[in-house]
């Protein structure tokens, strides 16, 4: 099997990395790509009452098991199956599911801080970086937090002042640096996803 095609998606919460996958998906077929939520991949904390872990910071590197993930992606791209843990927002841990996955020609990883390493990010074929405005992404991320991840208005607005945007401005933002594509997501975006689905369009074709 040829060496899978592997891409990263960085950029701020909320600043659209999932919609832009999604988009790239429906347009490109799904069939032959796998995503890798960053997320999923968030330190296990079941052992910590839940007072403690919805203090804790979810926006630095340490959060996540990196170790895990770097391994999990090296097999993914030598075509092998892995055993994947999944996130549970609403609980602030992971969930009991693990998933198994197979490998697919086509790899996306997603995540604010799918860039920061440098040994994952060497192994990317193709870097982009979903950019919007800080204002936006805080009100788009309140809406979705409260809609979809099981969080309160007052929640999301503390979590935001004390980690997420620091940390955002800290460890997410200078990742842009390393972006091969930048897709500004204030508006529209399929002017980029096209060019994207057309690359990955000749990847299928050369498997
Ligand atoms: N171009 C857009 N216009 C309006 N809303 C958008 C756009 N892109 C994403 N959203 C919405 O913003 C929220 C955050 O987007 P999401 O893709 O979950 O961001 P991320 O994966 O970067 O955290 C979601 O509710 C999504 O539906
Ligand atoms: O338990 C958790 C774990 C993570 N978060 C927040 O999620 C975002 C990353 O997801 P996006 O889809 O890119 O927004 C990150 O900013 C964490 O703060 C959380 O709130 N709780």
């Amino acid at each position: 099997m040829k060496k899978p095609f592997f891409m990263i998606v960085a950029g701020g919460s909320a600043s659209g990395k999932s919609t832009v996958v999604k988009s790239i998906l429906e347009k490109a077929g799904i069939q032959h790509v796998l995503v890798i939520n960053q997320d999923d991949y968030y330190l296990d904390q079941n052992e910590l009452p839940m007072h403690e872990r919805v203090l804790m910071n979810y926006d630095h590197p340490k959060s996540i098991d990196i170790e895990l993930l770097k391994k999990d992606i090296l097999m993914l791209l030598e075509g092998k199956t892995i055993h994947k843990p999944t996130y549970d927002y609403s609980n602030y841990t992971r969930s009991e599911v693990i998933e198994e996955v197979e490998s697919k020609p086509i790899i996306i990883l997603e995540g604010i801080l799918s860039l920061v390493d440098d040994s994952i990010r060497d192994l990317a074929d193709l870097k982009l970086y979903v950019e919007l405005d800080d204002d936006i992404r805080f009100i788009r991320r309140l809406s979705r937090d409260v809609k979809d991840r099981g969080r309160t208005m007052q929640s999301v607005i503390n979590q935001y002042i004390t980690t997420v945007k620091p940390m955002y401005h800290k460890f997410v933002k200078p990742t842009k640096r390393y972006a091969d594509i930048i897709i500004p997501n204030d508006d529209k975006h399929s002017a980029a996803v096209d060019v994207i689905v057309n690359m990955l369009k000749t990847v299928k074709e050369s498997i």
